[in-house]
């Protein structure tokens, strides 16, 4: 219930204006298990007025050269820049994630993704050829595609929406954006700022509501010939099998089962810490994260002591505590399916060494009905188990021993996922050699989440198709036409 509290009502972003919808849905505050936001509970009937504006719109944006569409992208970063703080407990109450964590990550790359693609935006340059025996030459152009849909997750709500929308909108396509009915206050947020930034009405068009009602409006729409999707491996399946009939264009960025692989010359004083936030920054829901950790058998013992021990030092509290870790996990279901997964591995005779159903968890009184778990490490587990092949998107890894680097690799192959990995050695050869035959879109060495936006982005098999980037997003955001000229 929601209490005696006025709720935060949002309203759908079409055209330029807020519009009202005829039903809304309960949003709830992670660290507290209380409704405090309603969302609109949009449709058909919204997707076909946004699809309008963003039609409208799309002569007069894709118009504009490079360099005046850039400026607005700068006006946007400024103002959001200047909005910071706001942003960021927001961002915090609407997710669950430590208000520090908001603040140091989500907003700033928010802000980053407009400047970022601002700039990219101006150094493109397109192909030519000549083949003189024929008189001829080729040149090639690249257009808008048009409208673009643009569905994004709950764990990173503004950082992952504002990397579609920037490059997007920098392209000179105008977009129908769905962010997550679970984390949309911070999109909602930002429209606030579009006009002020000199966005024109329908560049930018912000529907609310669930996947099956307004999601699958906009990616059934034959008038959105692209759409770019962040999230889950079944909600992709479905969008593709959508998609289908109309040939859209697709870019799909999913899930993750990121191994991550310790040798035993590795550097256990960075490896330690760094593993640790790479299982549980922002309670373990980032697709990125490490959630199977292969450690050579010389090390297993020194490296498992230390790394429950930093574990057991990372605090679970309430999102604004600056001394806070990791906040709420996004809901009760979600919290729930966590559990779950620590309760079969149990079963199937691994260890929990620490965590979930081993330690206690202290909170304060305001956050007992919020969604915290303890992160939990378990070991004992076997490759096959379900806990070592299913993404989880939680608070829980599992460490295991390996002999070989022959074996290893195969080892963190054999799941369905090739999104993330991280090596750790100080053998040079051997991170190359490592490097180069995991089956993984992304591989940091001796280190987790060094971000370059010129670069691909993206992962294999079953974590997505695409990448998105600076040459990535805009080859994805543009039609490429191929020019003969006979002279
Ligand atoms: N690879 C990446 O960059 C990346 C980044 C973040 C999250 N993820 C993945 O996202 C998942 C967690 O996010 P989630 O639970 O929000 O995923 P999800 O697939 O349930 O939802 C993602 C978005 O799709 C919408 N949606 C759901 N069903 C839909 C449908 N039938 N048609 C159209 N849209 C629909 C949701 O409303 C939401 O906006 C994890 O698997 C995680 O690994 C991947
Ligand atoms: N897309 C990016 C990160 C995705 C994280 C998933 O949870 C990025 O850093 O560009």
């Amino acid at each position: 219930m929601a209490g005696t509290r006025a709720l935060l009502m949002l309203e759908n972003f079409v055209d330029g204006k807020f519009l009202p919808c005829d039903s809304y849905l309960d949003s709830y505050d992670p660290s507290t298990g209380e409704v405090y936001c309603r969302v609109p509970d949009s449709g058909k009937a919204e997707v076909a007025a946004a699809v309008a504006a963003a039609r409208a719109a799309f002569p007069g944006w894709s118009a504009r050269s490079p360099q005046e569409r850039s400026q607005v992208l700068l006006r946007l970063a400024d103002l959001l820049e200047q909005s910071l703080e706001e942003f960021a407990v927001a961002e915090s109450r609407d997710q669950g994630k430590t208000i520090t964590l908001a603040r140091t990550l989500d907003i700033p790359r928010s802000v980053q993704n407009f400047r970022f693609f601002a700039s990219s935006i101006l150094h493109h340059t397109s192909e030519c050829t000549q083949m003189d025996h024929a008189g001829c030459l080729h040149y090639t152009v690249r257009e808008p595609v048009g409208i673009a849909g643009l569905i994004s997750p709950w764990n990173l709500p503004l950082y992952l929406l504002t990397w579609k929308i920037a490059p997007a909108i920098a392209a000179g396509n105008t977009v129908i954006a769905k962010p997550s009915e679970l984390t949309s206050v911070t999109a909602w947020m930002l429209c606030q700022l579009l006009q002020k930034a000199g966005v024109p009405p329908g560049v930018v068009n912000i529907v609310f509501g669930t996947g099956p009602r307004v999601g699958e409006a906009l990616v059934s729409h034959p008038e959105v010939p692209v759409i770019s999707f962040t999230g889950s491996q079944p909600t992709a399946e479905r969008i593709t099998q959508l998609s289908a009939p109309h040939c859209k264009k697709l870019s799909l960025e999913l899930g993750g089962k990121n191994p991550a692989i310790i040798f035993e010359d590795a550097n256990l004083e960075e490896c330690v810490p760094t593993t640790v936030r790479s299982s549980f920054a922002n309670q373990g829901e980032i697709c990125l994260c490490t959630s199977r950790i292969f450690v050579q058998k010389s090390i297993y013992s020194e490296f498992l002591k230390k790394f429950v021990e930093a574990t057991r030092m990372w605090k679970v509290g309430s999102p604004t505590d600056p001394s806070a870790s990791m906040g709420a996990l996004i809901s009760k279901a979600h919290l729930e399916k966590v559990r779950r997964y620590v309760k079969i591995a149990r079963a199937e005779g691994a260890r929990v060494l620490c965590g979930e159903g081993v330690d206690r968890l202290s909170l304060p009184p305001g956050n007992r009905a919020g969604y915290f778990m303890l992160p939990t490490v378990i070991t004992d587990i076997k490759d096959e188990s379900r806990c070592m092949k299913e993404e989880i998107f939680g608070p829980v890894t599992c460490v295991v021993p390996f002999d070989s680097e022959e074996e290893v690799v195969k080892r963190a192959n054999s799941v369905q996922y090739g999104l993330a990995a991280t090596v750790w050695s100080s053998n040079v050869g051997r991170v190359h050699r490592v490097a180069k035959k995991l089956q993984s879109g992304l591989v940091w060495t001796n280190c987790w989440l060094i971000r370059e936006l010129n670069l691909p982005f993206g992962g294999m098999k079953s974590s997505g198709v695409g990448r998105e980037g600076a040459k990535d997003s805009y080859e994805f955001f543009t039609e490429s036409k191929t020019i003969t000229i006979k002279h």
